[in-house]
């Protein structure tokens, strides 16, 4: 049995790309950076109509990248996040760092009525000022993150607030792009996911498609 497929990568990639572009609807995205980012999300998911789903706040794509360029750490919210970063198109090598695993969580979790996916995002305090936050999983990690920001904890560079689901994924959401001043890249609503913010990162990390 033979079938007639793209058997090559990057041609594979080429007309998947291309094939976003000709169906999304792109255009309010400033060329560059934030065009890149949106066709990436879209090619992680498929559904070329969550290019309406995207919030950018203006400047966010370039601060993400220019931080990355200059070697900021990355913070990810699940070890699929983390693991969904293409480490070859890192600028600067840079540290990608999951700290779901770690082993104080569960203790702490259970002591303060959390979540391990929120407490875990307190032990990112330290490397937190410039860094750039992704989070494609919890949405309690993205609530934990706002109230650390709220009792002064630094801001990141850039904060990718994905997280997918049906119990607090569009209210954590709607929270980041209220707070002021965050340089947030969201996907609005209950979609999302580990797989958009991983494609979110690797937009940022390499102007290669
Ligand atoms: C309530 C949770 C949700 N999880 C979702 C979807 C997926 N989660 C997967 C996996 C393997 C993991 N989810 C955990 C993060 C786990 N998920 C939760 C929590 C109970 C609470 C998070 C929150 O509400 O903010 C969370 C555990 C915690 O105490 O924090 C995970 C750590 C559980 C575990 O295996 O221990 C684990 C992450 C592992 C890792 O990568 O590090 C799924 C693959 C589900 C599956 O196994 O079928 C899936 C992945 C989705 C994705 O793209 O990332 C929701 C839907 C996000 C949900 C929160 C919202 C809701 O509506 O319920």
């Amino acid at each position: 049995m033979s079938y007639d497929y793209i058997r090559e990568g990057d041609a594979i990639y080429n007309r998947s790309f291309a094939i976003i572009r000709s169906e999304a609807d792109l255009k309010r995205f400033a060329p560059s950076v934030e065009e890149r980012l949106a066709v990436r999300i879209i090619h992680a998911c498929g559904m070329t109509d969550v290019a309406a789903d995207l919030a950018f706040a203006p400047g966010a794509a370039e601060a993400g990248a220019a931080a990355l360029a200059a070697g900021a750490p990355i913070f990810c919210d699940a070890q699929m996040v983390a693991h969904g970063v293409t480490r070859a198109r890192l600028p600067a090598n840079n540290e990608v760092i999951c700290t779901l695993s770690d082993p104080s969580v569960p203790a702490q979790a259970k002591a303060r009525g959390l979540t391990r996916s929120a407490v875990a995002a307190d032990l990112w305090r330290a490397k937190l000022g410039g860094s750039v936050v992704a989070i494609g999983n919890a949405p309690t990690t993205l609530f934990r993150l706002l109230e650390m920001l709220d009792e002064g904890a630094p801001m990141p560079a850039c904060i990718i607030g994905m997280p997918v689901g049906f119990v607090g994924a569009a209210e954590s959401k709607d929270a980041l792009i209220q707070y002021p001043n965050t340089p947030h890249l969201v996907v609005r609503g209950r979609r999302g996911g580990s797989a958009m913010a991983a494609a979110a990162i690797n937009a940022l990390a390499s102007a290669k498609e």
